[in-house]
Parts: C-alpha cells; sequence; structure tokens
C-alpha cells in the first residue's frame, strides 16, 4: 500500500523500459530515453530563456554549496504541462502533489554539494517549507543533455555515480518504507568540466502543494 504522494516500485516497475539500481538502502530507478529528444531541447531554450541563481532551502553559510541557475518553469506553457501530465502517469502520484516544474542549469564549475531533498525535520524551517504540503516524498529528475565532460549525479552512501544522458529520468524515494526520511539519498549533482548541463526537477509532496 502506497499513500497520497508517493510512488512504489510495483506501479515503477510496471513500465518495461523501467530499470531499479540494485541497492539494499535507497529506492532508486532509471529510465533511459524517457523524454524525446525534440522536448529535451525545447526545455533547455525555455531555461535558457529565463533563470536565476539557485537557491537552498535551509542555508548553510556556504555561498559555493549550490552554484547552478534555476528556471521556473510556467506550467501554462504546452510543453510544460505535457511533461507534467506524463510524469504523473509515470509516478502513478497525482499531479497536485507535485511542486511547479523547475530547470537547472549548470556551467563549468557549478555543482550542487551533497545533500538530500527532504527538509531536515528537526531544522529550523521545516514548519515554514512543510506546514502545508508536507514533507518531500519522491524525486523525479531528468537529464535534458549529454554533457561534454562532468555533471554526473553522485549517490555517495550507494557508491552510485549517474552519468548525464538526454532524456534520462532518475527517481528515487526519499523516505523508507517506514516513512521516515532516508539518509542514503544523499545525492551530489558533481561540478560540469566542460559544456553545459541541464535538468529537469520535479519534487512530490505528502500532502498537494496548494
Ligand atoms: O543536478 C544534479 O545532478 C542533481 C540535482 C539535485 O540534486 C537537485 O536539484 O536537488
Ligand atoms: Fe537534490
Amino acid at each position: 500500500m502506497t499513500g497520497p504522494g508517493e510512488s512504489s516500485a510495483e506501479h515503477l516497475l510496471s513500465f518495461p523500459n523501467m530499470q531499479r539500481v540494485p541497492s539494499p538502502r535507497l529506492e532508486l530507478y532509471q529510465y533511459r530515453n524517457f523524454l524525446d529528444a525534440a522536448s529535451c531541447d525545447a526545455l533547455v531554450e525555455r531555461i535558457e530563456a529565463q533563470h536565476r541563481p539557485s537557491t537552498i532551502a535551509d542555508d548553510n553559510g556556504d555561498d559555493l554549496f549550490r552554484t547552478s541557475s534555476t528556471c521556473d518553469l510556467d506550467a501554462s506553457d504546452p510543453i510544460v504541462a505535457g511533461l507534467d501530465r506524463l510524469l504523473g502517469h509515470i509516478s502513478g502520484i497525482h499531479p497536485a502533489h507535485g511542486e511547479p516544474l523547475q530547470g537547472q542549469r549548470y556551467d563549468v564549475g557549478q555543482e550542487f554539494k551533497p545533500h538530500t531533498d527532504y527538509f531536515e525535520p528537526n531544522g529550523t524551517d521545516y514548519q515554514i517549507h512543510c506546514a502545508v504540503p508536507g514533507q518531500r516524498t519522491w524525486t523525479f529528475m531528468i537529464y535534458l543533455n549529454d554533457v561534454e565532460a562532468g555533471g554526473a549525479t553522485r549517490f555517495k552512501w550507494l557508491d552510485k555515480t549517474v552519468q548525464p544522458e538526454r532524456g534520462k529520468l532518475l527517481i528515487w524515494n526519499n523516505r523508507r518504507p517506514d516513512g521516515m526520511v532516508n539518509p542514503a539519498s544523499l545525492h551530489h549533482g558533481m561540478k560540469v568540466r566542460a559544456g553545459r548541463k541541464y535538468v529537469i526537477t520535479r519534487w512530490y509532496r505528502e500532502r498537494p502543494w496548494g
């Protein structure tokens, strides 16, 4: 059984192209060629057209912690709306539980240092971020391009490094089966060494976003 805002292994693995990345510590999946090249290119264009410096939820005093740019995608844009529907289908999670879709852009030297996507349950900002929508449950991330060098996503606790690849969807559960947050979901958006990296991020919540 899964609650609202949650995906499940059974649902995800019902798609023939879905692969579970073997690990006893984290539910991690990848789906190659999830998004077609034309849609990836269109989303890269949207990100190029409009982006701002990325931010982090709990300021940790390190200005170099997340050095990328973020694009707040327009939900009424047909490409964005189409992706929203597609993610709803693949995740099995009602789109109302999704945070607005974002694009991220990394230039050479930019990164997102090791972090978890869930909010620290005892963190000072937990109430601000989670009072209405609840905790982040699942992360769905799509690589929009092949990066010339660097830009992999590293899960240190699993000793697993995922290479960016145009159209690849990466999925993980930020919580353990018992509903507690999972520290093994720690991941690092590693520095781009050559070229640029573009991704789409979708975080789902326990309750509707609002
Ligand atoms: O860019 C990546 O590989 C990871 C991005 C990420 O972890 C995030 O946006 O939360
Ligand atoms: Fe993340």
